[in-house]
């Protein structure tokens, strides 16, 4: 998979496929905030998740309270959003949309 950064037109190119994050004033980050119907939801969803970074070797920024997940999204080494970004969205609104969001 390719690390680069993605510029701005490529970003909002790649970005139609995980329509409910946006990108940061900035554009080296993109977020989300999932809201769950619960803490046990939110939580299994964060653990969910973690596995899947970890076979990505692909990890979020994120915070949790009670129902709600805040991640953020960027490959540090690339200093902005790549694909590996886009890939792990799609796979955690995947997982979210599992949880009925
Ligand atoms: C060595 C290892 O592959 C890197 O440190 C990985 C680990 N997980 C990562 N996760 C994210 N989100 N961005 C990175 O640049 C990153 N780098």
């Amino acid at each position: 998979m390719n690390d680069a950064r993605l510029e701005h037109e490529a970003l909002n190119e790649a970005l139609q496929a995980v329509e409910n994050w946006v990108v940061t004033e900035d554009e080296t980050a993109i977020a989300r905030d999932f809201k769950f119907a619960d803490f046990r939801e939110a939580f299994a969803f964060m653990s969910e998740c973690a596995l899947a970074a970890e076979r990505l070797d692909h990890h979020p920024d994120w915070s949790n309270s009670y129902n709600r997940v805040g991640v953020s999204l960027s490959t540090h080494d690339a200093g902005g959003v790549s694909t590996r970004d886009i890939a792990l969205a799609g796979i955690m609104d995947e997982a979210a949309r599992r949880f009925g969001l």
